[in-house]
């Protein structure tokens, strides 16, 4: 089942953390945590770097032809893109939305093939109708075709680099007002979508929910993703001792926006894990928890943090020259 989590970043971490000490209570370093969340079991990953075009059913087919090929190469979690089933534009999302329900043709598609191979699918991203709001909404579903979670894009993408790029995703996009935490039976996975990475709060809230990995379907762009794309996936990575996942559409220069691709597994030592170019094909990565365990165990932040100091109830205290 999935868990939203509404709540203030310090509230998310005091609410949930077993690592964590009682409010007022001042060191964390006899604290004797777990090196790895209980319910974490090694698995397989695979990230979809699907070639999206502009025919919805050409994607449709095509997402789930990858995702086979994807598990005959052994993953129990398949990931696809962000709008891997429409062209990525302001100009496309209301004419692409869907209805999150049975019926809805990419609802369908996910919920068969999930179903029929049996595997965790994170579906990317899509444009959703809801109500008379459009969303950047990913549907998780379990191998029973079950859909066990949804997350709306929480931070919408609107950035402007002058000669660049200048994108407003909230010119057509409402933002979604919920985390998400999928229960999984390797582990909890906690989601965000593309722009939310850039946001260390999902992660670090995520991980002290005891979530071994983020996964961020995502499709950055030949400015941001030179930039950003790879040092951000690392850096929620190290922050919080996780996997992440980041899975992108393959690169069509004929398109009107260009993707960066490179998805990307980063491990809990901030390591990348497997990666790949801008063309379409998959990217794999064995996630083990032995490799979390020697990580923190290395280096040991969940027994060093200092809550008594980053305590948003108290005035903060900086060090000032
Ligand atoms: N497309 C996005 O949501 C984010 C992105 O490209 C960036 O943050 O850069």
């Amino acid at each position: 089942m999935s868990k939203n989590v509404s709540t203030s970043f310090i509230q998310g971490i005091r609410k949930f953390s077993p690592f964590v000490l009682p409010k007022f209570s001042c060191r964390m370093n006899h604290f004797n945590a777990s090196l790895v969340p209980k319910d974490f079991r090694p698995f397989r990953i695979g990230l979809v770097q699907l070639a999206s075009t502009a025919n919805k059913n050409e994607n449709l087919k095509n997402a789930c032809a990858q995702i086979s090929e994807a598990v005959n190469n052994g993953s129990q979690m398949v990931v696809l893109p962000e709008c891997f089933n429409s062209p990525y534009g302001n100009q496309y999302f209301n004419d692409y939305a869907e209805t999150i329900e049975e019926t809805s043709p990419t609802y369908q598609a996910l919920h068969c093939i999930a179903k029929d191979l049996k595997i965790y699918l994170f579906g990317g991203s899509i444009p959703e109708r809801k109500d008379d709001k459009l969303y950047n909404t990913s549907m998780i579903f379990n191998p029973s075709g079950n859909l066990i979670g949804i997350h709306r894009k929480i931070h919408l993408f609107d950035v402007d680099f002058p000669g660049k790029i200048t994108f407003r995703e909230s010119d057509s996009l409402s933002p979604g007002n919920s985390m998400t935490i999928i229960s999984t039976e390797y582990g909890k996975i906690g989601l965000g979508i593309c722009y939310d990475i850039r946001f260390p709060e999902l992660a670090t809230i995520g991980a002290r929910n005891g979530c071994c990995m983020m996964i961020y379907p995502g499709a950055f762009n030949l400015t941001t993703g030179p930039l950003h794309w790879e040092l951000l996936a690392r850096a929620r990575a190290i922050d919080n001792q996780i996997y992440v996942a980041s899975c992108a559409p393959a690169r069509d220069m004929s398109a009107s926006y260009h993707a960066w691709g490179h998805s990307t597994v980063v491990g809990p030592d901030g390591m990348v894990s497997a990666t790949m170019d801008e063309k379409p094909g998959i990217v794999y990565a064995d996630i083990d928890p032995e490799h979390m365990a020697s990580t923190r165990k290395s280096i040991s932040l969940y027994t060093q943090r200092r809550f008594d100091v980053y305590s948003e109830t108290k005035p903060l205290k900086l060090n000032e020259n």
